[in-house]
């Protein structure tokens, strides 16, 4: 009884829904607390109870922004002192002000490649869905009229420039798989790739991936720096006809420029996974057949979701045991936390 007392406690802020018994496993080393609050004050007041004291680390789904809203400083200052690890179920981390954290000696990681192949996957079938104009003919099909009134004529990926903005993990491996599709593949990044990590892709200024570019995927995090990274101004100085895929985040493109952009015929069809102002979607999207559009669901595979729970849970038992995280955010690198 004793040594339940001493353990320290972890937090699962959200739901785990595939990995529970490695959730509970944490009990060797923890005193689990699930989080009761369902919005942001609740969840400062149930800080306030003290039903947090002692806790060292959380699990964060994906979903919990409804609980915690932005998990800024005014969240990390109801928390305890003792906190220093967030572990973050997702790829992106944008619902987490990573400065602040830094500030209050708050660890953060994410879960860097697992999302890799789902999200490559995603984008795939977009990238194919918006070339081959496939959206319309899905709607038309099922509203009786087979090949629809008048169909268009789609292109194949063969030979055309896949320009990818953003060549981390997802990037790569979306570039990988645009070549098997017979592409050419060219992408820009803060920096260019080393020859291996490149993988034959060839490093172009930004404006040359936007002029020269026939497919555009945008595989940015969200940040100060990225958010409408693509707006008017962007889609003026791309090739006419291109093909817009974002499987990153909405804010990433201003979606409003994109919808003139595709209603002038500047852009020829986009797919999108992501938006702006999620579950809303631009209106202009919505009606526009020719865009072919997923809800928010890269990574929503079985193998995905579990691999990236059962991921994080073993970076909270780190945390516990060895007070560090596997897939510290690049923002806290060099830091001598990892
Ligand atoms: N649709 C989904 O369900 C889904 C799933 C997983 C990830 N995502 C999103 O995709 C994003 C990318 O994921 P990832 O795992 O490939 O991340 P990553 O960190 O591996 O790669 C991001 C790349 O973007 C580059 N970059 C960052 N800022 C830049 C800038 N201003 N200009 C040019 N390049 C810049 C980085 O150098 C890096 O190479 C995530 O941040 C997440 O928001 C979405």
């Amino acid at each position: 009884m004793a040594s339940q007392a001493a353990k320290p406690k972890v937090l699962c802020i959200g739901h785990i829904n595939f990995a529970e018994k490695e959730w509970q496993s944490l009990k060797d080393v923890a005193e689990l607390v699930v989080v009761q609050s369902n919005n942001r004050k609740k969840f400062l007041a149930e800080a306030k109870s003290g039903a947090f004291d002692g806790a060292v680390a959380a699990f964060r789904s994906f979903t919990s922004a409804s609980i915690t809203g932005h998990f800024d400083s005014e969240i990390l200052s109801a928390l305890p002192s003792t906190f220093h690890f967030l572990c973050q179920n997702g790829a992106g981390y944008d619902p987490i002000d990573v400065s602040a954290c830094t500030e209050a000696e708050v660890r953060v990681c994410n879960v860097p490649k697992i999302a890799d192949d789902a999200t490559g996957d995603t984008a795939m079938f977009l990238m194919l869905g918006a070339l081959r104009l496939f959206n319309p003919m899905l709607v038309s099909l099922r509203e009786g009229d087979f090949k629809g009134s008048s169909p268009k004529l789609g292109n194949d990926p063969r030979g055309k420039k896949l320009g990818i903005l953003g060549m981390g993990g997802i990037g790569r491996n979306i570039a990988s798989k645009s070549k098997a599709f017979g592409m050419e593949i060219q992408y820009y990044n803060r920096k260019p790739l080393s020859e291996e990590l490149s993988g034959g892709a060839t490093y172009v200024s930004f404006d040359e991936l936007l002029a020269t570019s026939d497919i555009l995927s945008l595989n940015l995090p969200l940040n100060k720096n990225t958010r409408h990274i693509i707006s008017t101004a962007e889609f003026e100085k791309m090739k006419p006809g291109i093909v817009v895929i974002n499987t990153s985040r909405g804010p990433v493109m201003d979606e409003a420029a994109l919808v003139v952009a595709l209603d002038e015929g500047k852009v020829r069809s986009a797919g999108m996974d992501v938006f702006e102002e999620e579950p809303k979607i631009h209106p202009g999207l919505v009606s526009n057949r020719v865009v072919i559009l997923l809800p928010h669901v890269g990574t929503q595979t079985l193998e995905t979701q579990k691999a990236m729970e059962v991921f994080t849970i073993e970076n909270v038992r780190r945390a516990v045991v060895e007070g560090r995280l596997e897939g510290l955010v690049p923002e806290q690198a060099g830091k001598g936390w990892d």
